[in-house]
């Protein structure tokens, strides 16, 4: 590994990433945690809630590689992507929108037209449209009910699966759920890999608001996959997609987080849509 590598730091909606580019799998070798968490301390670091290591799909080396090889021939890029503890995570929906808007702006990939990037969770398509960029996240799993507790309170929560675990919590207030320092309480039965623990009120017709917990970063300004969970679990409960089907037309909800708002769109074909900004706001280099 050279003394000094390139990074990048990029957000969507405040859910925040360090980006390194190793496009032929030659700069960093294994991404240890420890390096993982000292790129993400926001202080002696660069700061984020996590690292996506920019990679070839087919020069990915990594113990998954098997599984991923299988998508080499339809995702040229793979988002190897870490959370702030160091931890894997199959999928991050804000994470994989800023992933490829460094492949637009850096010129690798033509944005005019759907880009297929590899996760953990198999291949997701992109669609970039001026500041916003889309992620085509596939069908939801819906997969039953557990509770998630703070302190001495708890709620029940819905289990939604969106390539990584959901528990999804409706709240009087946003304020229920403290100050989320430590994780929320989850049953380990349901969710043995730990969990991303989403809290919701209402704020109007197809308008909700969330704080997140998430697992491997604490709490967050954001989280895609969590506002895809938010949003499914919001259309079961209000109704307008029947238990165990999918909606006869697109359905869209408004998913305000701390950090902005993000759009999210359950589509008549059954997959779900997460719309919202995702820049890169600076590059540099690194020695950590
Ligand atoms: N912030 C992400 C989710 C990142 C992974 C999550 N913490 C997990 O461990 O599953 C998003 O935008 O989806």
């Amino acid at each position: 590994m050279p003394d000094a590598y390139p990074f990048l730091k990029g957000h969507g909606t405040e859910n925040d990433f360090v980006l390194l580019p190793d496009h032929d799998g030659t700069v960093h070798g294994a991404l240890a945690p420890e390096r993982v968490r000292a790129l993400c301390d926001r202080r002696a670091g660069i700061g984020g809630d996590g690292v996506m290591r920019v990679i070839r799909t087919a020069s990915y080396a990594g113990p998954d590689a098997g599984t991923l090889a299988d998508y080499s021939g339809s995702a040229e890029w793979f988002m190897d992507y870490r959370n702030s503890d160091g931890s894997l995570s199959e999928m991050c929906g804000n994470g994989i929108r800023v992933f490829v808007r460094h492949l637009v702006d850096a010129g690798l990939v033509d944005g005019t037209v759907p880009v297929p990037v590899a996760t953990r969770d198999g291949v997701k398509a992109l669609t970039v449209a001026g500041d916003l960029v889309t992620a085509d996240m596939g069908a939801p799993q819906v997969l039953g009910s557990s509770v998630v507790g703070v302190g001495l309170r708890s709620w029940p929560a819905r289990h939604v699966d969106m390539g990584n675990p959901h528990a999804v919590a409706f709240v009087d207030s946003l304020e229920d759920a403290g100050s989320l320092l430590d994780p929320p309480a989850y049953d380990g039965g349901t969710y043995p890999h730990g969990v991303n623990v989403e809290f919701v009120v209402r704020r109007g017709e197809r308008h909700v608001a969330m704080r997140v917990h998430e697992r491997g970063s604490g709490e967050t300004r954001s989280c895609g996959t969590g506002a895809c969970a938010v949003m499914v679990a919001a259309a079961l409960h209000d109704r307008l997609v029947p238990e165990g089907g999918a909606p006869t037309d697109d359905v869209a909800y408004r998913v305000d987080v701390p950090g902005g708002t993000l759009t999210v769109t359950w589509t008549a074909d059954g997959r779900v849509l997460l719309t919202g900004p995702a820049v890169i706001v600076a590059s540099g280099t690194t020695t950590l």
